[in-house]
C-alpha cells in the first residue's frame, strides 16, 4: 500500500486552504496513493478566535468536508482529513480538533476528537491554551478499515502513550498523528515522541504535519515544525517531509506489524503493579 503525506502551509483562510489541499490530494492519487492524509487543521490555522467564529462551520456544513469526500470519491482513495476546526454545541461555544477518515466512496468512515488539550508554556513569549478554544473528546478510536485497523490521534496526544497502549492492543496496525507542532517543542521532541509511539505498538505512525509560518489575518502569525514523518513498526524513519509544503510518499507493508510483534511481543506482557 502507497500512502502519502500531505504537509501543508495553512492559513486562516479555509476556502484557500482547500484550493492547495485539494491539488496536492490529487497529484498524491495520481501518484499512486491509496491512503492519503492532511495535518491537524487542514482548513485553518488561527491563534484568533474571533477570526475562528467567523470562518469556521459545524461538521454538517464544512465546505472542506463536503469537497473532500468528493475528492476521496473521484480518486478512489482512503482520506484521512488530519483535523478540522468545526463548530460544535458545546455550551461555551467551544470548537471541535476533529479527525476524519473517509473511504473511497465518499463517506466518513470514522471520526475522532482530540483527546489531551495543548495548555503549554513553551517560552515566556510562546503559550497554548488549546481548552480554551477546543471542547476535548473522550473517546479512542479504532477504524477498521480493509486498508487495515488504523488508530486516530491528533498532535499533542503523541505524549500520551495509555492512549497508544489501548489503540496497539486493541490491533491498531496504523497510527495517524497529524499534527501542527510547535517549532521549539518539534526540534526537541517530535521524531523521539512518534518513534517511540511506533516501537512500543509495533505499528505504522503517519504523522502528516503542518509548516512554516502560518498567514494570520487576524491575532499573532503562528509557525510549525513540519516534518511529516512516516515510522515503521520497527522504528525506522521511513520518510521525512522536509519545512516545506509538499508530498511525501510512503511504501508500507502490514506484514512488518506481525514481525515486529513476533520479533518483541510487549503489548502482550503487561503486568499489573503497585502505584508508586
Ligand atoms: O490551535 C489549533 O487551531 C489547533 N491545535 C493545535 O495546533 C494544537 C494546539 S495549539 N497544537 C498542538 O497540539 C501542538 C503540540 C506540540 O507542539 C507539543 O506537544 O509539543
Amino acid at each position: 500500500m502507497r500512502a502519502a503525506l500531505i504537509q501543508l502551509q495553512s492559513s486562516d483562510d479555509p476556502q484557500a486552504n482547500l484550493a492547495v489541499t485539494e491539488g496536492y490530494v490529487r497529484d498524491a492519487a495520481a501518484g499512486g496513493a491509496g491512503f492519503v492524509l492532511t495535518p491537524e487543521v487542514t482548513n485553518c490555522v488561527s491563534a484568533s478566535r474571533s477570526r475562528q467564529l467567523a470562518v469556521l462551520q459545524p461538521e454538517a456544513t464544512d465546505p472542506t468536508l463536503a469537497r473532500m469526500r468528493e475528492v476521496a470519491r473521484d480518486c478512489g482513495i482512503w482520506l484521512l482529513l488530519g483535523s478540522l476546526a468545526v463548530k460544535t454545541d458545546d455550551p461555551d461555544g467551544r470548537f471541535a480538533n476533529r479527525s476524519f477518515l473517509i473511504g473511497p466512496d465518499g463517506t466518513v468512515a470514522a471520526r475522532y476528537d482530540k483527546i489531551h488539550m495543548f495548555d503549554v508554556t513553551v517560552s515566556e513569549t510562546e503559550t497554548y491554551r488549546e481548552s480554551a478554544g477546543y471542547r476535548p473528546g473522550d473517546r479512542a478510536v479504532l477504524a477498521r478499515t480493509p486498508l487495515g485497523r488504523i488508530g486516530m490521534t491528533i498532535c499533542y496526544d503523541v505524549r500520551f502513550p495509555a492512549l497508544y497502549r489501548a489503540l496497539g492492543q486493541a490491533g491498531a496496525q496504523i497510527l495517524t498523528v497529524p499534527s501542527a507542532f510547535s517549532p521549539v517543542t518539534g526540534a526537541a521532541h517530535w521524531e523521539t515522541l512518534l518513534r517511540a509511539r511506533a516501537i512500543e505498538c509495533g505499528a505504522y505512525v503517519l504523522a502528516p504535519a503542518q509548516c512554516g509560518t502560518h498567514a494570520a489575518t487576524e491575532g499573532r502569525a503562528r509557525s510549525t515544525h513540519g516534518h511529516s514523518l512516516a515510522v515503521a513498526p520497527w522504528g525506522e524513519v521511513l520518510a521525512d517531509g522536509g519545512t516545506a509544503p509538499g508530498i511525501t510518499l510512503v511504501d508500507l507493508d502490514l506484514d512488518e506489524v506481525d514481525r515486529a510483534h513476533a520479533r518483541v511481543p510487549s503489548l502482550t506482557h503487561d503486568r499489573e503493579f503497585a502505584g508508586p
